[in-house]
């Protein structure tokens, strides 16, 4: 059966400096092409290939997916692009320095906006420079599609759509299918498809640039799970 390979961007700019990401652009650093290409040339020399690959509307992604699609020498497989693959937002959060906001809040406060299930970090307000409605790359989204920040559930709720629409068909048609997304929206995924606790899922981190690896039965459900060693 088909096999899926879920890949986090290489270390971003803002990574790097600790600071709050979520919906903002922000690209990677020479250590994230650096993490990306190997990724790639980790999956080419053990083997993999793929039919099709799916990626998020935002840079660290894509780029990272370019890097994996070069060094496979992949550069022609068809790529769909969803904002649904983007990172969870971190609403009024985003921007700001980690270890800052954990010195104001609390780490308790920030462990709560950074890994709970359900607890949404505060809201964006409306005006703020931060709210990417109406940009042309959500120009198929919706007001309520286009959060003002989100939990781990909401992440969940809008990326499992795409999912059944999208990637899970073309597993079912038998294509290798490579995601590079983030941080939390392949958490989100992982939640579903190991079927994690809410509970369970606030320990699961994912690693920049480390493939992680799903086989299929034909009934999709998993059989073998596992970083590409
Ligand atoms: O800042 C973010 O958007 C994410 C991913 O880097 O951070 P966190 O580890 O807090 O989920």
């Amino acid at each position: 059966m088909a096999k899926l390979v879920l890949v986090r961007h290489g270390e971003s700019q803002w990574n790097l400096e600790n600071r709050f990401t979520g919906w903002v652009d922000v690209d990677i650093t020479e250590k994230g092409a650096a993490e990306a290409r190997s990724a790639g040339e980790r999956l080419k020399a053990a083997g993999y290939t793929f039919d099709v690959a799916y990626t998020s509307v935002l840079k660290r992604a894509i780029r990272t997916l370019w890097h994996v699609q070069d060094a496979m020498d992949l550069m022609w497989i068809p790529v769909k692009i969803n904002w649904r693959l983007n990172e969870r937002h971190y609403g009024a959060l985003s921007g700001l320095n980690k270890a800052e906001t954990a010195a104001q809040h609390g780490d308790e406060q920030v462990r709560i906006w950074r890994r709970s299930y359900d607890v949404r970090p505060p809201a964006l307000e409306a005006g703020d420079s931060r709210d990417v409605f109406g940009n042309p790359r959500y120009a198929g989204a919706s007001r309520a599609e286009v959060p003002l920040t989100e939990c781990l559930k909401d992440t969940v709720e809008r990326v499992l759509p795409y999912w059944e629409s999208d990637i899970a068909p073309s597993l079912r048609e038998g294509k290798n299918v490579l995601i590079a997304a983030h941080g939390n929206s392949l958490r989100a995924l992982v939640k579903y498809l190991e079927n994690v606790s809410d509970a369970d899922i606030m320990g699961v981190e994912i690693p920049n640039g480390a493939p992680l690896i799903y086989d299929f039965d034909e009934n999709m459900k998993p059989t073998r799970i596992g970083y590409l060693a």
